[in-house]
């Protein structure tokens, strides 16, 4: 079946469909990560995105019920060169096209990625529509033209847990899958859910937190109700600016306990504190962002998936940028200095990516150990 693939600024692609058939819009956006588009599939970050993977074969391991990071996927579609319909491993239970199918996503394969790619990077991340149902390159174009941008939209919304819930489940192992971690845990963790990947949750859990995680609008008065150690701000699907609910919280959350985000988190934390974000022009969504700690030489290999980004001129003089990216020199972490709360624009918890930055969640565990109330 054909499939067309229209962007705002009128450059169009054409394709085969595979996965579900209909017409969606999403802001189109690339990846360039070589492996792991099931983690890429179902991180909810993605949510409101058309993701166009740069490794030329996907599918090529199928699907198998352990790599995801929430119970189903989140981007609008799914755009590769080829996909591929004979996967061959041992975890493999179907095929990415029945996948897509089974959760109603479209995908468009055959596409010139690379062509789409340089045009992504010359003219920037915008809005596009897949469509199986409209052929006609001029309708679609119009319609991509006046689909929402992801510009000023609360995704969190979409994707946030409507209640809350413990989580118990550690990290991964060859011989027995995910399992629970011995030992008592040391630290009492509230998680806000913005769209929350589950390999943060079994990355705190290895640590020694016992992790409750709460939906996105929780008030901040409700969480320290519960009394914990540490409050950890999770990853997110689009704009930080509209989610001013949780700028509020995390507000009134500065200084109370420690803090510690990731990505989404990273933004509102920046924002709260005072400062502004903006939309990149193409985003950083990988899994080789090389990202410079601190002022010495010490460089850490990230995996990243953000599309907006934190203004360093915004912040104010008591937050320290910690971490700066060396392809475009933005802003990867930041640290307040007078109050426990820090965060990072990357992906500590990689899944898919390199581990280079799990020290971070060991700085999270000291950071509570100092200000632990006896
Ligand atoms: N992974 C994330 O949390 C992404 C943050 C935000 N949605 C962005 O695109 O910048």
């Amino acid at each position: 079946m054909k499939a067309i693939l229209a962007l705002a600024d009128g450059r169009v692609f054409h394709g085969r469909a595979f996965g579900a058939p209909g017409e969606v819009y999403g802001e189109v956006v690339f990846n360039t990560s070589m492996t792991g588009y099931q983690e890429i599939l179902t991180d909810p970050s993605y949510a409101g995105e058309i993701v166009t993977m740069t490794y030329p074969q996907i599918g090529n391991y199928g699907i198998n019920p352990e790599d995801v990071e929430s119970s189903q996927p989140h981007l609008r579609g799914f755009v590769v060169k080829e996909n591929c319909s004979f996967p061959s491993n041992w975890r493999s239970r179907m095929t990415l096209d029945a996948y897509l199918k089974e959760h109603n996503i479209l995908g468009i394969e055959g596409i010139d990625t690379r062509a789409l790619v340089r045009h992504i990077r010359d003219h920037g991340a915008q809005t596009g529509v897949i469509s199986t149902t409209d052929l006609d390159p001029d309708s679609l174009v119009e319609k991509a033209r006046r689909a929402p941008s992801i510009v000023g939209r609360d995704l969190v919304q979409e994707v946030s847990c409507k209640q809350p819930y413990h989580w118990t489940e550690g990290p991964w192992d060859l011989e027995e899958g995910y399992r629970e971690v011995a030992g008592q845990p040391q630290y009492k963790v509230v998680a806000y859910d913005f769209g929350i990947k589950r390999n943060i949750l079994r990355n705190l859990v290895a640590a020694g937190c016992d992790v409750t995680v709460v939906p996105a609008d929780t008030p901040a008065a409700e969480v320290l109700k519960m009394n914990p150690d540490g409050i950890f701000l999770s990853n997110g699907p689009g704009d930080p600016e509209p989610v001013t609910y949780a700028q509020e919280n995390i507000r009134q959350l500065l200084g109370k306990k420690p803090l510690f985000g990731i990505c989404l988190g990273h933004q509102l934390l920046a924002i709260a504190l005072g400062g502004r974000t903006y939309k990149l022009k193409f985003g950083h969504r990988g899994g080789n962002q090389p990202v410079r700690r601190g002022d010495g030489p010490n460089v850490e290999i990230t995996a990243q998936n953000h599309g907006f980004a934190v203004d360093a001129e915004s912040l104010s003089d008591e937050t320290v940028v910690s971490h700066v990216n060396l392809n475009d020199n933005t802003v990867e972490g930041l640290r307040h200095t007078r109050v426990p709360a820090f965060s990072v624009q990357y992906h500590p918890e990689a899944s898919p990516g390199p581990h280079d930055a799990h020290y971070l969640f060991d700085e999270f565990i000291q950071l509570m150990k100092d200000n632990k109330t006896p």
